[in-house]
């Protein structure tokens, strides 16, 4: 059986390349933003940057072993614009990074500063190619929406709404449905400006297959909404 990826030592990112060799590749994912030498491209805000979500009941969460994966296909979504050229981007699943303590968590930095947790929202480029699978082997296949978490005093109603069903799904492989409303537009920042880049997946397979939108500014949750063991 092939070796477990993880994050330690013997299987972390240091050695991913030795079973997925992609992770040798020269457009790896996540980066360290370093907001000195972002640019901005006037061409960006010309192309506004547009999303539009469906609102869903009895989603399924899955746990990864390395967090929570909620699994969203929704046909009527659309992310278009921005960095994304002509194409249209349909939403597939969104899924969390966190870390041991809210001082560490999330995947990108900037300036070297990690924020408690991320949230991904992973999208398919549905102009070009026929199935998420498929996409995922091109360069502009995926997009993915990156929102960073800093935690405070107040709680976000929508995680809650998903970490609430984590104690039933405490065992890498268990699975359950989100009986509440789901609403993706919920997770992003009212500020809309973002970095983006060409980058990959950031677990193995490291596809190098994703074009990164990563919000500036984060939403804040609790502790305990995304320190959760
Ligand atoms: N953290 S991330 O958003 O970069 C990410 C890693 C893995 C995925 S995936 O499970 O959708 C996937 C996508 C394509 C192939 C295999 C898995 S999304
Ligand atoms: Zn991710």
């Amino acid at each position: 059986m092939a070796a477990e990826w993880g994050y330690s030592p013997t299987n972390g990112p240091d050695v991913w390349a030795r079973l997925f060799p992609q992770a040798g590749g020269a457009r790896q994912s996540p980066v360290d933003i370093c907001t000195s030498i972002a640019s901005s491209d006037s061409n960006l805000e010309m192309k506004k940057l547009t999303f539009a979500y469906e609102s869903q009941s009895d989603l399924r969460i899955l746990n990864t072993g390395h967090g929570w994966k909620v699994e969203a296909p929704q046909s009527g979504s659309r992310l278009e614009g921005g960095p994304l050229g002509e194409d249209i981007y349909q939403l597939e699943q969104f899924h969390c990074h966190w870390g041991e303590t809210s001082a560490e968590g999330s995947e990108h930095t900037v300036d070297g500063r990690a924020y408690a947790g991320e949230l991904h929202l992973v999208h398919w480029n549905t102009t070009k190619y026929q199935s998420f699978a498929e996409a995922a082997q091109h360069p502009d296949g995926l997009a993915v929406l990156g929102v960073f978490f800093d935690v405070g005093n107040e709680s976000n109603d929508e995680i809650e709404k998903i970490v609430s069903t984590l104690s039933e799904i405490k065992f890498k492989g268990q699975f359950t449905d989100i009986p509440d409303v789901i609403d993706p537009t919920t997770f992003l920042p009212s500020g809309l400006g973002y970095w983006t880049y060409l980058g990959s997946l950031t677990t193995p397979p490291c596809n190098e297959c994703v074009i990164w939108i990563v919000y500036k500014e984060p939403i804040t949750v609790t502790e305990e909404q995304v320190t959760y063991h």
